[in-house]
C-alpha cells in the first residue's frame, strides 16, 4: 500500500469557483445551500482520489455560516484527509473567500465530512487495499 500521508497529499483537492447571480439569494450573497453542495463535491472528489473506490457520504458535523459571502467574490474549497479509518476517511473542507479586484482573503466556513467506501453489494469495504 502507498504511503497514506503521500496519499493524503497527492488527493488533497482545489476547487476555484465565481459567485455568480444565479448562486445567491436576495441579500446578493451565496445561498448556504449552494456553500454545502461546494463542499461535498470537494470532499466527494477529495475522500474519491483519496481511496479511488466508490464512496459515499455517512455523516457531516456541524457546519457555521459566520461570514457572508457577497456576489462577485471568488472562492476556493480546500479539501483534504483529515483522518482514516477501517471503512472510512474524515475529510475537512476550508472555504476562502477572495475579492476580484484586491488580495483580501479570508476564511469563510469548515466542515468535516464522513466517507464510507462501498462495495458491489453496498456494503462498507476497506477504504484502503
Ligand atoms: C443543482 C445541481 C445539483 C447537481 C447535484 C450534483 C451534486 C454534487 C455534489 C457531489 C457530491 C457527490 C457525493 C456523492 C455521494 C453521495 O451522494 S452518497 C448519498 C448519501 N449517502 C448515502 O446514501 C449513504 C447511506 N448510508 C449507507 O448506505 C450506510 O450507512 C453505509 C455508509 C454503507 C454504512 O453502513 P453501516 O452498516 O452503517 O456500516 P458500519 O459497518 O456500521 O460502519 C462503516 C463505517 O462508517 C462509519 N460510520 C457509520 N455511521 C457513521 C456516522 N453516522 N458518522 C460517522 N461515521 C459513521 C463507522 O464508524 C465505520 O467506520 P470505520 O471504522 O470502518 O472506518
Amino acid at each position: 500500500m502507498q504511503d497514506v500521508e503521500l496519499r493524503k497529499d497527492e488527493s488533497e483537492t482545489r476547487i476555484f469557483k465565481a459567485v455568480f447571480p444565479n448562486t445567491t439569494n436576495h441579500y446578493d450573497t451565496l445561498f448556504g445551500g449552494t456553500t454545502l453542495h461546494m463542499m461535498d463535491e470537494a470532499s466527494f472528489i477529495c475522500a474519491t482520489r483519496f481511496s479511488r473506490k466508490k464512496v459515499v457520504t455517512v455523516s457531516t458535523d456541524k457546519i457555521d455560516f459566520t461570514k457572508p459571502i457577497p456576489q462577485g467574490s471568488i472562492v476556493e474549497l480546500v479539501a483534504r484527509v483529515n483522518k482514516v479509518g477501517r471503512s472510512s476517511c474524515v475529510v475537512k473542507v476550508d472555504m476562502f473567500m477572495e475579492d476580484m479586484y484586491s488580495s483580501n482573503r479570508e476564511k469563510v466556513v469548515t466542515g468535516y465530512f464522513t466517507f464510507v467506501a462501498i462495495g458491489e453489494d453496498k456494503n462498507p469495504v476497506p477504504i484502503l487495499d
